[in-house]
């Protein structure tokens, strides 16, 4: 089945390169962006102002065909593209959480950000601890590495 989906705005970082870049959100911590809705959607933004974080999906723009077993930025070893957060996948759509500063008509400021400048935003959602907060169990081969994304940066392997 073929989706059509369009963009429905801009997210502006500071980060011209794909590499050399936060991979995570956790590595991005001081991080500010811009992002700068399509004035066609910018009713759409009423409410979001009392959220202080934002689910954010978006397109890999930069990405370009995807591998089903790849080696992620957090490991050594081959891994299914599934258990990764690799930007070259199938559906290049990525997910970060980040922090609402304020908003300005069209223009969301934002803190903690991971994606290359000029990235096309699918959606915003509200991030709800009661709905989105989950007793984690398990995190799978990031059990040993997941904290490393707080300085790792990214390299040229999906460039
Ligand atoms: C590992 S992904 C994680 C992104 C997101 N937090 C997630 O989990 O879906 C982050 C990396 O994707 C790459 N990247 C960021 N923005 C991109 C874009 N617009 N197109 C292609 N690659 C991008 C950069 O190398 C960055 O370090």
């Amino acid at each position: 089945m073929n989706i059509n989906i369009s963009s429905i705005g801009i997210i502006h970082t500071p980060f011209d390169s794909l590499k050399g870049m936060p991979i995570q959100p956790s590595g991005a911590d001081k991080v500010t962006g811009t992002i700068v809705i399509n004035k066609e959607y910018e009713l759409g933004l009423k409410d979001l102002e009392g959220f202080s974080h934002l689910i954010l999906l978006y397109n890999f723009h930069q990405s370009k065909g995807y591998d089903l077993i790849l080696t992620p930025f957090l490991d050594d070893q081959k891994r299914g593209v599934f258990s990764t957060r690799a930007p070259r996948r199938p559906n290049p759509i990525g997910l970060s959480i980040v922090n609402l500063l304020k908003i300005e008509g069209n223009r969301l400021t934002i803190k903690g950000i991971d994606v290359l400048d000029g990235t096309p935003l699918i959606d915003i959602k509200p991030y709800v601890p009661e709905f989105d907060s989950k007793a984690v169990t398990a995190v799978g081969w990031l059990e040993k590495t997941q904290k490393n994304a707080t300085f790792l940066k990214s390299d040229d392997r999906f460039v």
